[in-house]
């Protein structure tokens, strides 16, 4: 029996493990970060996953950062699904999530650049908010936003990416 395509909904608290196992392989290559269960759990209502015969095949988080400004993280789709259009129905699903709750600018950080440009991103080169919000952004722990930042202290980890905008 040949398996469907595959479903996109919002991540449950049992897709964890799924979306670790899809993970992993990319944090080896340092093309995505590893992160503790605990992290994902804690941020489990930013994700949607891709299931497919009860598999998890492909997930995306959106990661809210400032009232018009979030983040694409976590986008990562199965090695025997790429190529088939699912990384840019879970985007283009990220991006209807973004509008719904108000965001009107999308931040990535990637070594996709093609992918995102034909999602409509632009690469940006210095800082995408204004000082206030910026300096207001400086106190966040997340590392994330810190890579937003541009902050010299994770330009290490960043090495290779492209910071990318796309303005919805
Ligand atoms: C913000 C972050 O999370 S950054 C990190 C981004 N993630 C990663 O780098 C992790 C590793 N990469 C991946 O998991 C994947 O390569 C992704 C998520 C970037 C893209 O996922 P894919 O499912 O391969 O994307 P998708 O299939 O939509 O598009 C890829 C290509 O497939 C082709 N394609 C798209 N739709 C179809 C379709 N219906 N049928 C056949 N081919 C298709 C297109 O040619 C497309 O080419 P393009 O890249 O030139 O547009």
């Amino acid at each position: 029996m040949t398996a469907g395509p595959p479903v996109i909904r919002r991540a449950r608290t049992s897709d964890v493990r799924g979306i670790r196992a899809l993970v992993a392989p990319l944090a080896e290559r340092r093309v995505l970060v590893s992160k503790e269960s605990v992290t994902y759990f804690e941020s489990l209502q930013e994700f949607r996953v891709a299931e497919q015969d009860g598999r998890v095949v492909g997930c995306g988080a959106l990661h809210v950062m400032w009232e018009d400004l979030a983040e694409v993280r976590t986008l990562a789709v199965a090695p025997d699904q790429l190529g088939t259009g699912l990384g840019g129905r879970l985007l283009e699903t990220l991006v209807e999530d973004a509008r719904e709750i108000g965001v009107e600018r999308l931040f990535c950080l990637t070594f996709e650049t093609d992918f995102f440009l034909r999602h409509g991103f632009e690469v940006i080169e210095g800082q995408a908010v204004p000082m206030d919000v910026y300096a207001e952004l400086l106190r966040s722990y997340d590392e994330g936003v810190a890579e937003f930042l541009d902050l010299e202290r994770v330009k290490p980890n960043t090495l290779g990416n492209t910071r990318m905008l796309r303005t919805l």
